[in-house]
């Protein structure tokens, strides 16, 4: 259903600030796949989402979503098919709006009825059967302001917010990395409910590498711009963290490089 060929992007060309980000990087996912996604400072992870997103356009290569050629959509009609949730829980909700609201806002997204038409009862039933689900005990401060909730409470909200419309592609950017560890795992559980509720097919960052394992059918590493790993199936079930790091020295060349990968 995603099929990125070929692409690049180099930042800042020209400059002494030139970087390549993606250097001929191909992926290909299937209807329901669920990938995470690893690889050293500086790899390419957050430039892939962002490309798939088309946050910019890419230098060069295509971009597919459901044999669709998205290379040249604008962001704003990209994330029609797309959820996203990032690093920063401040960053996917409105502080000011009630619980309510925000979910009101996610589920008109694209819609011709906006928030000012007001929430009905049978919509806030909904929500709260909805927000149920998390078992964070937020069906009943539905109305609270979002800013009042605990990070980890807020990106569970987020999640919620990205996958309502059931979205092609969810891509999810270290999306528990500012988490303490308890919440983290809940907010990771949260994902895998949501993710096999509606079988989405899922793009995750991580720089845990026992996550990465756990989490998804597939796993990619990625160094210097392109997927030097893909492991799967059996394959992937059976992977300790020092395979992969042994994986990496061999496929790449070099030693792996992320400090808060190998710490955590
Ligand atoms: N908007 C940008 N402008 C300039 N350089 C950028 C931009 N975005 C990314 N880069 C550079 O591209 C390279 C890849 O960055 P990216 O954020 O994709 O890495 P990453 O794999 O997500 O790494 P990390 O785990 O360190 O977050 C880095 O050298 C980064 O500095």
């Amino acid at each position: 259903m995603l099929k990125v060929s070929n692409i690049h992007k180099t930042f800042n060309i020209g400059t002494i600030n030139e970087k390549t980000a993606l250097n001929g990087l191909s992926l290909q996912l299937n209807e329901g796949d669920f990938v995470t996604v690893i690889g050293g400072n500086g790899a390419g992870k957050s430039t892939l989402l962002n490309a798939i997103a088309g946050v910019w356009e890419v230098d060069s290569g295509k971009i597919e979503i459901d044999n669709a050629d998205v290379t040249k959509m604008p962001e704003h009609k990209r994330a029609r098919f797309l959820g996203r949730v990032f690093q920063d829980p401040m960053m996917g909700t409105a502080a000011t709006l009630g619980i309510d609201e925000n979910l009101a806002l996610a589920s008109r997204r694209g819609k011709p009825r906006g928030l000012r038409s007001g929430i009905t009862r049978k919509e806030r039933e909904k929500y709260k059967e909805l927000l149920k689900v998390l078992d964070l005990g937020l069906e009943d401060r539905i109305t609270s302001k979002v800013g009042l909730l605990s990070g980890g409470q807020r990106q569970a909200v987020t999640l919620l917010m990205a996958t309502l419309q059931k979205p092609r592609l969810l891509l999810l950017d270290e999306h528990t990395a500012a988490l303490d560890p308890k919440t983290a795992e809940k907010v990771l559980q949260t994902t895998n409910m949501m993710v096999e509720k509606d079988h989405l097919t899922t793009l995750m960052i991580t720089h845990n590498m026992h996550d990465a394992i756990a989490n998804g059918n597939r796993l990619i590493m990625l160094n210097s711009g392109k997927v030097i790993l893909d492991i799967s199936g059996e394959e992937k079930k059976k992977l300790t963290v020092d395979d992969l790091l042994e994986k990496f020295a061999i496929a790449s060349g070099e030693e792996f490089t992320s400090d808060r990968a190998l710490l955590s």
